[in-house]
């Protein structure tokens, strides 16, 4: 899961009645030099500064809002999202996670600036405040998702679970339910506000590896060359679920006994996924952590017995705990600045979404030591409560969380593997950095005209540019339409062949097909999705080709 940071711009105000707030990209964004750009193509620099006035216009205040939005929704691009960018979505912005990132950005700007404010400025600044809520409210409604909650089950050790975190100081607005699809997920019990606080845990609940350097363990592991502290938590987990009078007894009794990742898939599963990419991701994770286990064992059980007694450290039990840390760690920012991946009880029982209603957790809180899940976005009471685990695409999230997320996953990219670097007249090429190119579903694009396609630019650009080193610029020469018509057809052939290694559609019967062929048959019918998507624009936009080409031969 993630860690995310707001640092890419700064607020001030002004005096008089008006205030301002200042956008700025952060020089250390890696896309800085490309999003310069891009704001410079929408007239904005890198620092900008915006005016409102106090009106009894509200469109006035919304216009300022919309050229916020505009900046702050390139600050926050991530790469992939920059790559498909140009064109946008047809939902208006680049993405439910990008346009939540960029309001919240403006919303703590404005924040910032009303708590600084004058008295003869805080009526500006609230109006604003209040219009950036009701954007948020308007959004939220938009991409609300039902979940079904199964109440025959009593969660019992959940309930205990959460009992013993109060004890210990956390404080929540969240009750544990059974999700369907989705295991144990978070409940609000009232309705939570942007900004509320849906989840406190205090650090001394924290799973952390300053329990392994309080361990028995601490100087044998050591001692062994490269051993990384994930690795040692992962030994130190593996025995400590068998300790029965200690702190966190209660945490690992409310663990599932099968995590039923991508990492436990069996033989019919790796077969019905066939022809995808998951296959090797899945078939190499699992052969990385088999290496991992034979360099340790049974080498520690036979030189280290008590410490770790054989029966504890069985591959079977070595890839339970994998699992769990692969689905269940998040990366917290402690106060001494240091990054840990950590355990966290009852915050392990939010599932993710692409929708999700937090998305800036993972520091600690100085002032208060503890890890705060503040909402993004409300959540009404009855209403799951999710979390971004980050930007991943299905392939990773199945790999390493078992689940195929609901609704379009925009990180869901498909790499193409074409010899970059070649290319001549690069240099006048305006995405020439791109060192890898990939396609998503073209239904995620807005632009499926003549020099689109609903395809991203970049990778349009770059064979262009293979198949003519002269091209230019988008223009109806007859030129350009035989080269575009050329690198329609190079990508009706690659992806022709990609759809041909799927083989032939799956069918699942419901009730007889186990979790893991499911979830393959599943994943791969969205592979199939995409492609067949990238093959009907191609065929549109060969079409939109020729009928401008035989304008030149009607012509001439
Ligand atoms: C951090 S745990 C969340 C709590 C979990 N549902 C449980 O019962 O323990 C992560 C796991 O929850 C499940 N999960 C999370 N988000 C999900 C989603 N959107 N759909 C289906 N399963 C999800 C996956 O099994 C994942 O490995």
């Amino acid at each position: 899961m993630e860690d995310v940071e707001l640092h890419s711009s700064r607020d001030t105000l002004e005096n008089g009645n008006e205030c301002s707030l200042v956008l700025e990209l952060n020089e250390d964004d890696p896309l800085f030099g490309e999003k310069k750009k891009l704001l410079s193509d929408k007239g904005f620099g890198v620092k900008e500064k915006i005016h409102f006035q106090s009106s009894s216009c509200p469109d006035s205040i919304s216009n300022t809002l919309g050229t916020m939005l505009q900046i702050g929704r390139i600050i926050h691009l991530d790469e992939v999202e920059f790559y498909f960018g140009e064109s946008e979505t047809p939902l208006g912005y680049y993405s439910h996670r990008n346009e939540l990132e960029a309001i919240n950005l403006i919303l703590m700007l404005a924040n910032t600036s009303l708590s600084r404010q004058m008295h003869n400025q805080m009526n500006v600044g609230k109006e604003l405040r209040d219009a950036i809520i009701h954007k948020i409210q308007e959004f939220g409604n938009r991409i609300k998702e039902d979940a079904k909650i199964n109440k025959s089950y009593t969660c019992e050790k959940e309930k205990c679970l959460v009992q013993w975190g109060v004890n210990n100081g956390v404080k929540t607005k969240l009750e544990i339910a059974y999700v369907d699809g989705a295991g144990r997920g978070a409940i609000a019990t009232e309705d939570l506000k942007v900004g509320d606080v849906a989840l406190e845990i205090p650090v001394s609940i924290i799973i952390s590896e300053d329990l392994v350097y309080k361990s028995d363990m601490r100087d044998v592991l050591g001692k062994i060359d490269g051993m990384s502290s994930e690795t040692m938590l992962l030994l130190w987990s593996m025995k400590e679920k068998h300790n029965c009078d200690l702190k966190f007894k209660n945490y690992f009794d409310s663990l599932p006994k099968e995590f039923n990742t991508g990492l436990s898939f069996g033989v019919d599963a790796i077969m019905a996924l066939e022809g995808t990419l998951l296959l090797e991701e899945i078939m190499q994770a699992k052969e990385h952590l088999r290496v991992q286990y034979d360099e340790l064992f049974p080498g520690l059980c036979n030189d280290y017995p008590d410490i770790f007694p054989p029966e504890f450290y069985t591959w079977e039990q070595f890839l339970w705990a994998c699992e769990l840390w692969y689905s269940n760690s998040m990366k917290v920012k402690f106060a001494d600045g240091k990054l840990r991946t950590c355990l966290i009880p009852i915050a392990g029982f939010l599932n993710h979404s692409l929708y999700p209603h937090i998305v800036h957790y993972g520091k600690v809180d100085p002032a208060t030591n503890s890890l705060k899940f503040p909402l993004s976005r409300p959540c009404s009471a009855g209403e799951q409560c999710c979390l971004s685990y980050g930007n991943f695409s299905t392939s990773h999230l199945i790999t390493f969380y078992g689940f195929l997320p609901q609704g379009d996953n925009p990180y869901d990219v498909i790499p193409i593997d074409i010899d970059v670097g070649q290319v001549d007249g690069e240099e006048n090429c305006p995405m020439s950095n791109w060192t890898t190119h990939m396609v998503r579903g073209t239904w995620l694009s807005k632009n499926h005209n003549i020099f689109y396609y609903g395809l991203p630019s970049p990778l349009l650009d770059y064979l262009r540019r293979v198949r003519n080193p002269m091209w230019q610029e988008k223009t109806l020469l007859q030129a350009n339409l035989e080269s575009e018509l050329e690198v329609l057809e190079d990508l009706q052939i690659t992806f022709g062949d990609m759809m041909e290694n799927l083989g032939d559609a799956d069918f699942v019967d419901g009730e007889n097909t186990s979790w893991d062929v499911k979830l393959a048959v599943e994943f791969k019918n969205l592979q199939r999705r995409i492609i067949s998507s990238i093959l009907t624009s191609c065929s549109a936009g060969r079409k939109l080709v020729e009928n401008e080409l035989s304008r030149f031969t009607s012509e001439g």
